[in-house]
């Protein structure tokens, strides 16, 4: 029988897309600022994020010691996002997390997006992120299937029906 873990190990893949895709901005982000926010944060130029195809969001995968670790640097980016009120598409697997950042509404690459990216950096910095570290497509993948099979947060919820009795 194979041994638990080989089928895991063949899935590891190192990163994915190119990033030559040029950034597509959401309507109320002016171009021109946006060019300058995201700059830094690509990894062409030295940053760790990679535009996604449409370039209307940006997306990169951390690995930490523990899951615990991973967790905690999670749960403070969540308590941003409550803040910011804007969310990740992400996924958690062990000691590895996948983040992406686009906006829904106006579609495209926002400042607010820029923002949580470059607070990810930070903060994943103090959780003792491991350096250059291989994440495995399985993240990418699993983030990716959540954002298709989710609900979109910008469509109102439709009151659930009183029971019938
Ligand atoms: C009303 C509420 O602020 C909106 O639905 C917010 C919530 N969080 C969001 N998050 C993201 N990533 N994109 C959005 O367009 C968005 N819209």
């Amino acid at each position: 029988m194979e041994p638990i873990g080989a089928a895991t190990q063949s899935r590891n893949i190192t990163s994915t897309s190119s990033s030559s895709s040029p950034p597509n901005f959401s309507s109320n982000y002016n171009p021109e600022q946006g060019k300058r926010d995201l700059a830094p944060l690509l990894k062409e130029n030295g940053g760790k994020w990679e535009l996604i195809e449409t370039g209307k969001g940006l997306e990169r995968g951390f690995k930490f010691k523990t899951f615990k670790k991973t967790w905690e640097f999670m749960n403070i980016i969540a308590a941003e996002c409550a803040v910011k009120k804007h969310h990740p598409e992400w996924s958690n697997v062990y000691n590895t997390t996948f983040i992406r950042w686009t906006t829904h509404s106006p579609s495209g690459l926002s400042e607010k997006d820029v923002i949580m990216a470059k607070y990810c950096d930070e903060q994943s910095e103090k959780c003792g992120e491991v350096e250059n570290a291989e994440t495995s497509a399985v993240g990418k993948e699993l983030a990716d299937r959540v954002a298709t099979e989710g609900g979109d947060c910008c469509v109102p919820k439709r009151k659930e029906p009183p029971p019938a009795f």
